[in-house]
């Protein structure tokens, strides 16, 4: 702050000098030789004139990262517009450099684009970079931080961690919860083979897994499943999710959350916001976590712990956390674990359709890897050519591609650079994976890349990290449902794949796999309707 003002008195004063100048100089009878026009037309420009000046002088004085020039009040937003995706970022890095700084309103965000960058951010100077930033509309959703996934780095964040790390980010839980995950997946083999749509026309997939998946983490987390589609829990657990999302992603509201001044306007979306927040936490609170309680209390002093969400209350009643802090998790869970992989099954899936090929290979490393035999979480490490697929779909699709933003309490050096205190740090992660410098042909989609040419790249490879590719994030604030993700992605494509064979409906020579993005998130834009032949046996 002590910057602007400066800066801002800085300018004024140079204004009035040279107005003060071109006045005298003007008025006395050595005057140059200025046409008359000249004050006209370039005394009001002075003040701009003066302010980019000042601008350039300062940026450099004080050493930020390069970037557009910014105007007062709006920053660089009037330039760069909302919608700040994957995509137009890593064009602005081939202009500005791997950082640069962008002003939005009151808001600085300072972009990383390369590996030994994301290395800092996320790594070395994680601590100081392992903050979230905070906005008007996430304020809400998370009830200023009582969360886990999007509160400041701290004592808070690091209870949260833990408790939820036991429950549920272990392989223990794995290994407890994997016969549970292929019984859902099984289910959904069973009902694909009954339905002749699904053979003939083709379905719209994403409808079927995404009930899997709920079923899955409410599963791990309450004990607790949705019958079909149409059980009205399940209707209005996806609504109230979706519109969270749709609320929390849209980019309506940045006008009031870069401009304070201009906040009073975003009133309507906030309530509707709060509304909606409270609505959606009293819906978890009396059909799940109440349910948990009261079979916890009927067992008395001894209760037996039998899924995440006891061990959860049981956080609470030792006086660990709030019963807000339950709410909370229950909420991130929903935001955090089942879209994102829903997300990348989808862009598997249509991927799959699109190369023959590769799904050919999947099923022929199944039959002669397994013989027979059915995949398991205990056998996926078998599968390389599998787990090569699955990483290939997130390199290329990343579902979160920028990561979820961090944030630095403090001034902070990166790169040589200062961020300023409280700035939004993104890492983008989609241009680390698709950038061509460092990959041969991005745009394929080659799951081979992964076994030849850039053997040994892992996300996690025996304590190596490679940071070109982090679908996931690095470090401290990086996703703990990693270790869930990965093998119900596996088991899934295994199971579609060595049970059909899946086509484009009939008259579609490709799926369409075109993207929309969010704040956050990057999506497959259409979703595809396939068409499953079973494989006879
Ligand atoms: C394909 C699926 C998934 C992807 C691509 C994904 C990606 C990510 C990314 C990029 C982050 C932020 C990393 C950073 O800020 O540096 C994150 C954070 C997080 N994810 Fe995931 N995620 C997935 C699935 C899951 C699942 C299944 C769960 C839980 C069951 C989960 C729970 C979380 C949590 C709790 C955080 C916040 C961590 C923190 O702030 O300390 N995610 N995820």
């Amino acid at each position: 702050m002590g910057y602007v003002v400066s800066k801002s008195t800085f300018c004024t004063l140079l204004t009035f000098t040279l107005l003060s100048y071109f006045t005298k100089v003007s008025s006395s009878h050595l005057s140059l030789p200025l046409p008359p026009t000249f004050s006209i037309i370039f005394l009001p420009l002075i003040p701009i004139i003066a302010y980019f000046f000042i601008h350039f002088i300062s940026n450099h004085s004080s050493n930020l990262p390069p970037g557009p020039l910014s105007i007062p009040i709006f920053g660089n937003w009037l330039q760069v517009g909302n919608d700040l995706n994957h995509r137009l970022l890593a064009s602005m890095s081939q202009t500005y450099g791997s950082i640069f700084l962008l002003k939005l309103g009151s808001k600085n965000l300072a972009v990383v684009s390369d590996p030994a960058l994301a290395t800092q951010v996320l790594h070395n100077q994680g601590i100081e970079f392992g903050s979230r930033p905070r906005n008007v509309v996430f304020d809400i959703f998370t009830g200023n931080g009582q969360d886990m996934v999007f509160t400041i780095y701290g004592d808070h964040w690091r209870k949260m961690r833990r408790i939820m790390t036991l429950p549920f980010f272990t392989n223990k839980v794995v290994q407890h919860y994997s016969n549970m995950w292929e019984e859902e997946m099984d289910q959904v083999v069973h009902d694909l083979n009954k339905d002749e749509g699904a053979k003939t026309e083709g379905i719209v997939i994403r409808k079927r897994l995404q009930l899997m998946l709920y079923n899955i983490m409410y599963r791990m987390m309450f004990n607790a499943k949705f019958e079909s589609q149409e059980d009205p829990l399940f209707i209005e657990a996806t609504r109230f999710n979706s519109e969270r999302s749709r609320l929390a992603q849209s980019f309506e509201y940045n006008y009031g959350d870069f401009i304070p001044l201009l906040r009073p306007f975003l009133r309507g979306y906030l309530n509707k916001c709060r509304d909606l927040q409270s609505r959606r936490l009293a819906f978890f609170n009396h059909y799940f976590v109440e349910q948990r309680r009261k079979i916890m209390a009927a067992n008395g002093e001894k209760h037996k712990i039998s899924c995440a969400i006891d061990h959860i209350i049981d956080a609470q009643i030792k006086g660990e956390i709030s019963e807000e802090n339950v709410l909370y998790i229950v909420e991130n869970i929903n935001v955090a674990a089942i879209e994102t992989t829903l997300w990348s099954m989808e862009w598997a899936i249509a991927e799959l359709v699109n190369h023959p090929t590769i799904q050919r290979k999947i099923r022929d490393e199944i039959s002669i890897v397994h013989k027979g035999a059915p995949v398991t979480e205990s056998n996926l490490h078998e599968l390389p050519y599998l787990q090569a697929t699955v990483k290939e779909t997130l390199r290329l699709h990343t579902p979160i591609p920028l990561l979820v933003p961090h944030m630095n309490l403090e001034e902070a050096k990166l790169g040589g650079y200062i961020i300023p205190k409280e700035s939004k740090v993104v890492v983008n992660a989609w241009w680390l994976a698709n950038n061509p410098a460092c990959w041969k042909d991005p745009e394929e989609f080659r799951p081979e890349r992964f076994l030849d040419e850039e053997c040994g790249t892992e996300a996690v490879a025996g304590g190596k990290v490679d940071f070109r590719y982090l679908p996931f994030g690095m470090g401290r604030r990086s996703c703990p449902g990693i270790i869930l993700a990965l093998p119900i992605l596996g088991l899934v494509i295994a199971k579609l794949v060595s049970n059909f064979e899946m086509m484009a409906p009939q008259g579609v020579e490709k799926i369409d796999v075109s993207e929309k993005g969010g704040q956050f998130s990057l999506h497959i834009a259409n979703h595809s309707t396939v068409v499953f032949n079973p494989i006879k046996a």
